[in-house]
């Protein structure tokens, strides 16, 4: 095992940081770290998309996404740990940082 999953409270203390000053929060749903990215349209949606995945391939952690035009629902779990890791809290972060205009 090469990542452990995170406790209950560990993941409720993290979410309320990684919350800190966003106007649209993230979420638990189904066990996954989850938020819904809206952009002026396609372009920036996938502009999103390709930033977010280039970053997330380095560090050989993938989102579970799913986009219509100019939306993103993001997913995040670790399969390997079998729940919410740190590293989904670093994807979610990333995804943060690039999803400014
Ligand atoms: C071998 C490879 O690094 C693993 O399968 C990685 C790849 N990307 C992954 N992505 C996610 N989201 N969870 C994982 O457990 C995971 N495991």
């Amino acid at each position: 095992m090469e990542i452990e999953k995170l406790s209950g409270p560990d993941i409720d203390k993290a979410l309320v940081e990684l919350n800190q000053g966003l106007s649209e929060p993230w979420a638990l749903a189904d066990g996954k770290l989850t938020k819904t990215f809206r952009f002026r349209n396609f372009i920036d949606a996938f502009g999103f998309m390709t930033k977010a995945a280039i970053w997330a391939e380095k560090q050989r952690h993938h989102p579970e996404w799913f986009n219509v035009y100019n939306s993103v629902r993001v997913q995040l779990t670790t399969h390997d740990a079998g729940g919410i890791s740190e590293k989904d809290f670093a994807l979610a972060q990333k995804m943060e940082k690039v999803s400014a205009p």
